[in-house]
């Protein structure tokens, strides 16, 4: 079990923001993350929200606006970096790969099998870690992201049974077999077999039947004016696959909002108060 460092601590809306820092096995490096806590005792129902491309943990503290929301909620949020980084591990100039662009797998792949193990690390390394550190409770966890934390949060949640009761997303990558943002990623870190591909690919998941029984609903925000809606997102992909599994999925399409954190901050309340709901049950 790794000890968290509190490297800032913030008031902000009747709750703290924390900054910290922890030793992770799954990462081999030191690994940042963002806490906001109510008031209070605890222990505190906690959403886990995974970023995008080109994100650390301050994105969302800085620009989600959504402290107020989760302090009347009276719930916790956690905010990971989206990859290991420094000097000695692996990266790309791109902005899609390495450092940045972790895609919450774990690589199987020369040169970011070393440090690239984003999945072990959330499930693992950073859940533990904040729960022996912080009031929490481990019963009532939701997870939510954006883009390529929408992947994230919705195979993590799909392929975690029992580690979080709820999961929702904003503009998710929904099949990264099927799109060019989770095919160079996925040749990247799990290499050119397309089989184990599948196996972090939303929508084959929730296809597959895997989300049946778990989830009542799933919860996807969409932007109707996001630049990266035909190419990369796709959330047809996923009521597809829903559809033909029988699995509940609300997609809730917002006219000339992007993919910006501005859209973000327009529906995080909602969506805190969806999983809030829930957790509470
Ligand atoms: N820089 C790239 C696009 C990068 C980008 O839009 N990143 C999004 C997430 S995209 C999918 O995972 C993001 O959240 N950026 C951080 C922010 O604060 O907005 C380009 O130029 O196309």
């Amino acid at each position: 079990m790794s000890s968290v460092e509190i490297l800032s601590e913030h008031r902000t809306f009747g709750g703290t923001l924390r900054y910290c820092r922890h030793a992770a096995a799954a990462t081999g490096v030191p690994m940042r993350f963002s806490l906001f806590l109510p008031d209070g005792p605890g222990p505190f129902p906690m959403v886990t929200w995974l970023s995008g491309l080109t994100c650390t943990e301050e994105n969302f503290t800085a620009k989600a606006n959504a402290y107020g929301a989760a302090s009347d909620l009276e719930i916790a949020i956690l905010a990971p970096d989206t990859s290991p980084r420094g000097e000695g591990v692996a990266d790309d100039p791109g902005y899609d790969l390495g450092q940045g662009a972790g895609f919450y797998v774990d690589a199987t792949q020369a040169p970011w099998k070393p440090h690239f193990q984003m999945e072990t690390y959330i499930v693992r390394d950073l859940l533990e870690a904040v729960g022996a550190a912080f009031p929490v409770h481990a019963g009532r966890r939701g997870i939510m992201g954006h883009s390529m934390g929408g992947h994230g949060a919705l195979t993590l949640a799909l392929r975690h049974p029992n580690l979080f009761k709820t999961v929702s997303a904003f503009a998710p990558i929904a099949s990264p077999t099927r799109c060019p943002w989770g095919r160079k990623a996925f040749e990247a870190y799990l290499g050119a077999d397309e089989r184990r591909w599948r196996e972090h690919d939303a929508a084959l998941l929730i296809e597959a039947g895997v989300a049946k029984g778990r989830f009542d609903d799933i919860l996807v925000e969409q932007g109707l004016a996001d630049n990266f809606l035909a190419e990369q997102l796709k959330p047809e992909l996923l009521e597809q696959a829903a559809k033909a599994a029988g699995q509940k999925l609300t997609v809730r399409r917002q006219p000339g909002y992007d993919h910006s954190y501005f859209f973000i901050a327009t529906f995080i309340a909602d969506h805190l108060a969806w999983h809030a709901a829930k957790l509470r049950r």
